[in-house]
Parts: structure tokens; sequence; C-alpha cells
């Protein structure tokens, strides 16, 4: 399908819109014609036939065929520019359902920047490609067949001497428009790094800040904002070796109709006024050609921005996502049943060998490991955002392949490592996964992830705003409203990856309490550094670059004295050894 094609099925739904349009869009073309005709009666008749009388009467008719064309011109294009924000509307939200459709898989990939040029440059230079460019060439075509067939009318001489000169023009414009076409796509690739660039710059301040790298990144913004410059003049230079050739021969035109018009004139083959008359109709042959080299531009503009976006629309999510699912409630048994797991732009590695283990409904599942081990990309298993690549995972039973994404990840809360709180109330926050409960209730899971207390410290309580990426709260407290949020779900499958590794101890055993009480009713997978975080799990997991090296409960595996064991020395040391340092 061509991009035309393409774009045509976000325009379509306007096409009475259109219809409209076409007729103003046909009178007010009309009307161009009556004006130049009406000047040649004014030298015919009233110059040079002495019909004074008629000078006023012709005057006025080109008054108000101005002011005519004026307001038909203008409905026209509004409409051309309600058609153009309509199916940019339609757009937009096919894009934006994408992205939420689209997996880790995509975003793994995918640069922030990215999504966002096309999201915003790439949607604008379709919009004014509907909105402007559409019915410019619409207008060209008309005035260059009309001003030819008027213009054989009157002397078909003169005209076929204007129109020997027409296909050096389309030459030219074939050739620019040859020429722009890979330029246009750099341009586009460029803004999409420079913007990239800035997004990453924006969201990573408080590092570049810490570590005084200011200089640096102005250096680096400067060679994208220089490339960005280098490729927008490398269009220019295009335009500048063809536009004024195409110029040039636009206003041939007119030396052509002067002499070659003036020696039929003086020959007695055509009147003066005709001649007046041909000339007032130079314009719109003259317009196309001048015009085309633009349009070219803009059309290369819109097909890079088409291909950018038409590729997210296709782009499939690894997993298939269902929608319009009922709600099912899992018990929560989950069984890892010979998992192997490697990531599609890295199939050497696997992250996950032959994982095997069963965690009833309701149990607590401990996992410990170095970074890297891949205790993350278990549990991330377990949601479906990534399937195993060998192996079954099985939830009540049931491969969790068999479930619709959605209905299975109603089931699951997961607080995640890198907490991102949304701008917004706290309230808001903690009952994102929620929408609809109260303030009893949101307040009850911030008491049980210890975040009551220093959320009622807070200027406007749960009312407070916290800022993008919850800024303004300290990494604990993130961590203890993400916790919140989880609760609020109330989840059979609970998943904490290393929730409270910014909370002191003493906090970390006040949630832990707390959430005893809870977890009887859901399983929940731990993931910690501290052995201490996960010494009460029914299961624990000692993960090592993606085996499970040792399983089974606290006791079992101290009893083993294997690794597990040596940790746990490791960490209790430690643990001494902080609490002589603080002593001391
Ligand atoms: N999107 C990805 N593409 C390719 N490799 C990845 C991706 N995400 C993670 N990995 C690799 O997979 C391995 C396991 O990562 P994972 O995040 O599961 O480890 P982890 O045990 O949770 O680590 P940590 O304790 O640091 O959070 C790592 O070697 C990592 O480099």
């Amino acid at each position: 399908m061509s991009n035309f094609q393409w774009i045509w099925q976000y325009v379509k739904t306007n096409r009475n819109k259109l219809w409209v349009a076409v007729i103003f869009f046909l009178i007010s073309t009309a009307l161009i014609l009556i004006n130049p005709y009406v000047m040649g009666q004014i030298v015919d008749q009233v110059i040079d036939g002495h019909q004074d009388n008629l000078l006023i009467p012709l005057l006025l008719l080109m008054i108000g065929v101005t002011v005519v064309r004026t307001i038909t011109r203008y409905i026209y294009q509004l409409i051309f520019e309600q058609t153009g924000q309509n199916a940019l509307f339609d757009l937009r939200e096919d894009m934006y359902r994408k992205l939420q459709e689209l997996d880790f898989d995509f975003f793994n990939h995918t640069r922030v920047g990215d999504i966002m040029t096309r999201m915003t440059g790439d949607t604008d230079a379709i919009r004014h490609f509907i909105s402007w460019v559409s019915y410019q060439v619409l207008e060209c075509v008309f005035y260059f067949v009309v001003s030819i067939i008027v213009m054989m009318t009157i002397s078909w001489q003169l005209t076929l001497a204007l129109v020997a000169v027409t296909p050096l023009i389309f030459i030219l414009t074939r050739l620019m428009a040859k020429a722009q076409h890979p330029v246009f796509f750099q341009i586009r690739q460029s803004f999409s790094r420079l913007n990239s660039m800035v997004e990453e710059n924006i969201s990573g301040n408080r590092v570049v800040k810490a570590f005084v790298r200011e200089d640096f990144e102005i250096k680096k913004f400067n060679e994208h904002n220089e490339d960005y410059k280098q490729r927008n003049m490398d269009a220019a230079n295009v335009s500048k070796t063809y536009l004024p050739w195409q110029d040039g021969t636009a206003n041939s035109l007119s030396v052509i109709a002067l002499i070659f018009g003036g020696y039929l004139v003086i020959k007695g083959q055509m009147t003066l006024g005709d001649l007046v008359v041909f000339n007032g109709y130079l314009w719109m042959l003259n317009q196309p050609m001048r015009m085309s080299g633009w349009l070219i531009n803009d059309v290369e503009r819109f097909s890079a921005s088409c291909v950018k976006i038409r590729q997210m629309l296709a782009a499939k999510p690894s997993i298939e996502v269902q929608l319009g699912q009922k709600p099912l409630r899992v018990q929560g048994k989950i069984v890892f049943d010979h998992v192997s797991f490697n990531f599609s732009d890295d199939p050497e590695h696997p992250v996950l060998s032959d994982v095997s283990f069963a965690a009833q409904a309701g149990q607590t599942v401990g996992i410990i490991g170095e970074t890297g081990s891949g205790k993350t990309t278990l549990v991330n298993l377990i949601g479906r955002f990534y399937d195993p690549t060998s192996g079954t995972v099985m939830i009540d039973d049931k491969n969790a392949r068999e479930y619709p994404i959605r209905q299975l990840r109603d089931n699951i809360a997961m607080v995640m490592q890198d907490v991102f709180l949304f701008s917004n109330t706290i309230s808001d926050n903690i009952s994102f996964g929620r929408p609809d409960l109260d303030s009893e209730y949101v307040e009850s899971v911030a008491r049980v992830a210890d975040a009551d207390n220093f959320i009622m410290k807070m200027p406007n309580g749960y009312d407070t705003i916290v800022g993008e990426r919850g800024v303004g709260l300290s990494g604990g407290q993130k961590q203890r409203i993400s916790l919140a949020r989880a609760l609020a779900k109330d989840p059979s499958i609970l998943i904490l990856d290393d929730t409270t590794s910014a909370v002191d101890m003493e906090t970390e055993t006040k949630i832990q309490h707390e959430l005893d009480g809870l977890t009887t009713k859901r399983t929940t997978f731990i993931i910690a550094n501290r052995i201490s975080s996960v010494r009460d799990a029914d299961l624990i997991l000692l993960l090592e670059k993606g085996h499970v090296v040792e399983s089974g409960t606290h006791e079992e595996l101290m009893a083993k004295q294997g690794k597990y064991y040596e940790v746990f020395q490791k960490q209790l040391g430690l643990e001494k050894g902080e609490q002589v340092g603080t002593t001391e």
C-alpha cells in the first residue's frame, strides 16, 4: 500500500466534508477565470471601443468575483485543515494504542526520543500534507490544465509556445524529488537522534550534574545539533540547485508571452485585449511551475514521516495481546518446569537455564543471587512480559501461554526495581491499578507498606503531587508508595523486586511483619540481596548465572552448608561489622 493509500484510510471518514470542499474549490477556481476575461473586455470594449458606461459594471463584477472567491477559498481551506486535524487525531490515537500494546522487547530496542519524534514531528508533517499540500497540489494541477485549455481558445500558437517549456519543469521536478528523497530520510533520522539526546539529558540531569558533565553534554548536543543543521543544509543545497532553474523557466513564460504575443498582435493574429486576457491567465500556468519544487519537498517530508509511523504501527508485540477478556481470578500456584530463556537479540547467552521449582498458592518464594544472575528475568516470565525459550511456566496447572495476557496480569502486582511514579497525587499513584478504591483502603495499604507516616507529614497528605519519577521523595519513600500501589491491587501473585533495598532494616522488618498478615492470601515472590528479607520464605531459590544452584527453606539450605550458607555467613559477618561500626 502506498503512503497515499494508507493516509486515505484516516482521511476518508471526512469524505463528505471533502466533497463540500471540492465544490467550493471548483467554484473558487472557476471564478479565477472571470477576472482576466473582464480585463480583456475593459481593454477591447471600454478603452478601444469607447463604451465608457461598461467600465463601472465591469469593475464591480471584478470586485464581486474577488470577494466571493476569497470566501470560497477560505471555506475549503478550513475544511482541509479540519480534515487534517481529524485524521491526525485518529492517527495519534492508533499510535498511542499501539504503544500500549507493544511489549518490553520493543521498548528495549527503541529510544524514547525516536518515539516522541514519531508522535510529534512526524504526525505534524502528515497533518501539513493533508491540510495544505493536498489542496495546493489540487490547485496546481487544476490551474495547469484549465489555463492551457482557456489559453488555447485565445491563441493556440502562443499557448503551444509556452507549453513547449513545461517538459523542462517536469524533468527538473523529477530530478529534485530523486535527490531530496534520501536527504529527507536523513533529516528525519537526525531529528530523532537529537530528540533522544535531549530526552536522555533531561531524564539524567541529576547524573549529569553530579558528575559535572555539563560541558560534555553540551558538546555532545552540539554534535547532534550540527548534524541536524547539516542535513537541512543538504536539503537546502538540493533545492538551491534546482529551484532557480524552475523559477527561471517559470519566469521565461512572461518573456515568451510578451515577445511572441506582441509579434502576434503586430501581425494582427491577436487583439491587444486578447493578449491582456492571455497575460491574466499566465500566472495560472506559472504558479504550478513555481510551486512544484516546494511541494516536492513537502511530499518527501511526508513520505519520510509515513515510513516511520507505519513501521511503528506495523510492529507486533512478540506476545499477542487479546482485548476485551472477562476478568479471571487465578489461585497463584506457580510451577517452572525446565524453563530456559534468552533475549532475542542475544541468543548465544541463556539468561535462565533449566529452572524448575513449584510454589503452591499462597506460598512465599525468595530469590537471591548475584547481580545479573537472572532474578528479574525469572519473575518477568510469570507475567508473560517474555515467554520462555524452552520449558513451561504453569499457573494453576495451566500453561501461562494459554492465558490472555491482560487477564493474567490483572492477577499480578509488581513492585519493580526501578520505581516509577506518575506526576500525580500520592493517592492516585497508589490506586493506579484500581482507580475505584476509596481513600480508607488506600490509607490501609499505605500503612502496610509503612508509607502512611511520612505521607501524613507531607504538605497535602495523600493529595500531595509528586513529580515525574517520584521526584521530591527519597528512594525508600518511593519504594514504599510503589509497594502500596501493588498491594492496593489485591493481587493473587505479588512480586517484590528488591522492594526494600532502599529502606533500613528496621523498616524492612516492620513491612515484612505487616505483609505476613496479608501474604497468606497471595503467592509472593521476594527478590532480595539480604537473606534477612527471604529467610521466612517457604522456598528460597539461589540463582547463579541463570541456574538454580540451591533451593529449599532457610533451615534446609543452612543445614546443607553450601553456597547459601556461605552467603549467609558473609552477610552475618557484615551485619555484625556494621553493628560494631555503628556502636563505636
Ligand atoms: N533486555 C535485555 N536484553 C538483553 N540482555 C538482557 C536484557 N535485560 C537483562 N539482560 C541480561 O540478562 C541477565 C539477567 O538480568 P536480570 O535483570 O534478570 O538480573 P538480576 O539477577 O535481576 O540482576 P540485578 O540483581 O542486578 O537486578 C543480565 O546478564 C543482563 O545483562
